[in-house]
């Protein structure tokens, strides 16, 4: 029988890095023939690939270039050979890439992002256990056409139901609103159940001038003001409980909508979707009435590379409203 043909695409993180005695802190300095020379036994289930993409540490990632992985992974894809594609990437934005992935790819073949909470100089480094949890989940027909998945902690979960939760943890990506998709158990994949909702926008770019607010108790509109004036085209508001805001921040709100600034409400509970609920001044019902997009139950990271990408389909607000709100409100 023949063997599974995997490219796995390495862009850095944790899983690529080791404590440099110089710094006394953990920086990227393993290649990819590094990395999978420990994951040992792997040529039993597939025939591996290794594409060198980048040696980024989490948060040196940026929207631009999710955009370029994006299509390295797609063109990839379209190699008849290849059955599947796994990403490894520093978990502190790995959500925001898969979930990237997830909005503009529309392949049936398996996608995998998959990382490390300890470098390869601590004791239990456990990327070449996720590398190889990553392969079995991609070599699994059972994997198909169900989008982008995150294999950590031999635990499968959507790109788009998933978050990271605790700094530390081998155990940090979950599913908090719905669990994980399945496991990984003697190196074979296990399904649960299927992802709650799959969106799909086609586009060729990303706008990255999206910011993102945290609303807190007494806020003011200063930041609303200041992103609108420095150029954001959209404008992510984390907001509190159900999707509710300070009377203060209200004229920032407006002033963005009357710009032509897209305002997307989630709340700044860790899971639970926003809705106009409420009536009172700042509260949901309110904020919809004046042009606030609701954004579901995404944390706020999220919402973001989801309204990115949706900025470059339309910048009518109403248009936006509808592409953004589709998926979670039906
Ligand atoms: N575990 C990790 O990968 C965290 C690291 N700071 C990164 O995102 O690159």
């Amino acid at each position: 029988m023949t063997k599974p043909r995997i490219a796995i695409i390495f862009t850095g993180g944790t899983i690529s890095m080791s404590v440099d005695p110089r710094v006394g802190a953990a920086i990227p300095s393993l290649s990819s023939e590094q990395i999978m020379s420990l994951v040992t036994n792997i040529d039993r289930y597939a025939h591996i690939e290794s594409i060198n993409f980048s040696e980024l540490p989490g948060p040196h990632m940026v929207p631009k270039l999710m955009f370029q992985l994006r299509n390295l992974v797609l063109e990839t894809l379209s190699r008849e050979e290849i059955d599947g594609i796994i990403v490894t990437h520093g978990t502190d934005t790995l959500e925001e890439t898969a979930y990237l992935l997830d909005l503009t790819i529309n392949s049936p073949k398996p996608i995998v992002v998959a990382g490390a909470m300890r470098n390869s100089s601590e004791l239990g480094y456990d990327g070449p256990s996720n590398l190889a949890a990553a392969v079995c989940t991609a070599i699994s027909p059972q994997s198909r056409c169900k989008g982008v998945l995150v294999v950590m902690n031999n635990e499968v979960n959507a790109a788009s139901e998933v978050t990271k939760t605790n700094t530390l943890s081998l155990d940090t990506f979950k599913s908090l609103e719905f669990g994980p998709l399945g496991i990984v158990d003697n190196d074979q994949v296990i399904y649960h159940r299927n992802m709650v909702s799959r969106q799909f926008i086609e586009t060729d770019e990303v706008n990255d001038q999206v910011d993102l607010i945290k609303c807190v108790a007494g806020m003011d509109d200063r930041f609303l003001k200041f992103s609108v004036d420095s150029g954001a085209k959209g404008i992510i508001l984390e907001a509190m409980g159900r999707g509710n805001i300070p009377p203060a921040m209200i004229p920032g709100v407006e002033y963005a909508i009357k710009n032509n600034v897209a305002v997307v409400m989630i709340s700044r509970c860790p899971t639970g979707r926003v809705l106009d609920t409420y009536g009172y001044e700042g509260a949901g019902r309110h904020l919809r009435n004046i042009g606030v997009i609701l954004g579901g139950s995404l944390p706020g990271q999220k919402a973001r590379i989801k309204l990115m990408l949706a900025l470059t389909v339309s910048a009518d607000l109403l248009a936006l409203r509808e592409l953004i709100e589709s998926d979670q409100y039906r």
